[in-house]
């Protein structure tokens, strides 16, 4: 029964993935569900397109804080679903549409027989972008609320359904976005010597940053720098006076993060020269690493087994998370769910199985109850 109202749920969600910062169906969808729950120990209130729901524990020394981000990708939906996303362009691509139905179903089940501690549960907008938990986490709605201990999960496409993944220490990596313009001289396809190409320009700034990762960065420290998507010009036959490239970078530590944006600095300040052009960096938001509080991790680990379910001790990954800058506010920590899809995060097919819904929910659940106990 409660597997068939979480499926609903998470269909329901799936269907109507919002940008950052945009979703208001979503925070209608979600204060309606917590306004059908009993309301005995619940307090809630909106911070920008996101919620929050205090509960009153029976004998509360402590609050304990479950954060679930609520926001979808623009990425068009491959699945075939018949509850597939009837937002064009837009999609529950990271799995977010089973954060907030694993983060409702928690919430339901501690509504109907509250905790002995507190508990304040985040549905944040934003994760994607650009990064709605530090102005979350600053906000007067949070302060007022603030718990002691924070935790959350992210699905794992890689591992089966009823694995819960985790590691003391770093679990993401610290991430930054990267946009980059180039302005020239367009002009007519056939006179290319009066003109400075744009889209030549940008191809060679793709093409040499690659070998800042494999000739600038310490072979032994993790970095990615990732181009996702380039544009410019007009049409085929008039040479582009603009370009923009879009990405992300992705290191372990600082060093690394600065050291990489050092050189794009110095590779595009030459290319100004080379190509005659003007080229202007933005970095757009920057998230924290996502460093797990060592001494939560072994209770956490029993509690998972206690359950029922398994424990996998797992490496850090290079994604990025902004629950890293609750982390280094508040201790906490953040874990991998296995869903099981054979297409990965940010794929148009990616299809994380239901069955897992119900093993959030166990684990959220069971956390709450005995972490801090
Ligand atoms: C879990 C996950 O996939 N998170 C995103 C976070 C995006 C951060 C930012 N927009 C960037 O691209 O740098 C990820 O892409 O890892």
């Amino acid at each position: 029964m409660e597997q068939e109202r979480l499926v609903q749920i998470r269909r329901d969600l799936h269907k109507i993935p919002e940008l950052g910062f945009q979703e208001k169906k979503t925070q209608a969808f979600l204060l309606q569900f917590i306004q059908e729950l009993p309301q005995h120990s619940l307090h809630v209130k909106t911070w920008e397109t996101g919620v929050l729901v205090f509960i009153d524990g029976t004998n509360p020394t402590q609050t304990i804080g479950y954060r679930a981000d609520i926001d979808g990708l623009p990425i068009t939906e491959e699945t075939g679903y018949d509850f597939a996303s009837v937002h064009e362009g837009r999609m529950h691509a990271c799995g977010h549409d089973f954060h907030m139905t694993i983060a409702l179903g928690a919430l339901q089940r501690l509504a109907e027989d509250p905790p002995v501690q507190n508990v304040l549960f985040v549905f944040q907008p934003a994760e994607e972008g650009p990064g709605g938990a530090l102005p979350m986490l600053q906000s007067e709605e949070f302060i007022a609320w603030k718990p002691d201990t924070i935790f959350a999960l992210h699905v794992a496409p890689e591992q089966p359904v009823g694995a819960v993944a985790a590691r003391e220490g770093l679990l993401f990596a610290n991430t930054s976005e990267l946009f980059i313009d180039f302005k020239g001289k367009g002009g007519h396809a056939a006179y290319p010597h009066l003109t400075h190409d744009m889209v030549v320009a940008a191809s060679h700034f793709i093409v040499q940053a690659q070998s800042i990762v494999s000739r600038n960065v310490p072979p032994l420290e993790p970095a990615v720098l990732t181009v996702g998507k380039i544009s410019g010009g007009f049409v085929q036959n008039v040479i582009a006076e603009h370009a923009r490239i879009e990405g992300t970078l992705r290191s372990f530590t600082g060093d690394t993060m600065e050291l990489m944006k050092n050189r794009i600095e110095k590779l595009a300040s030459g290319m100004q020269e080379s190509h005659e052009c003007e080229i202007s960096i933005d970095y757009g938001s920057n998230y924290y690493g996502v460093y797990n509080t060592p001494a939560f991790i072994p209770p956490f680990e029993q509690i998972v087994k206690d359950t029922g379910y398994s424990y996998v001790n797992c490496d850090p990954a290079m994604t990025g998370e902004d629950f890293g800058y609750m982390l280094k506010d508040i201790p906490g920590f953040m874990f991998w769910l296995g869903v099981d899809s054979p297409s990965g995060l940010h794929t148009s097919r990616l299809q994380p199985k239901e069955e897992a819904l119900v093993v959030g929910v166990d684990v959220v659940e069971a956390t709450i109850r005995n972490l801090l106990d």
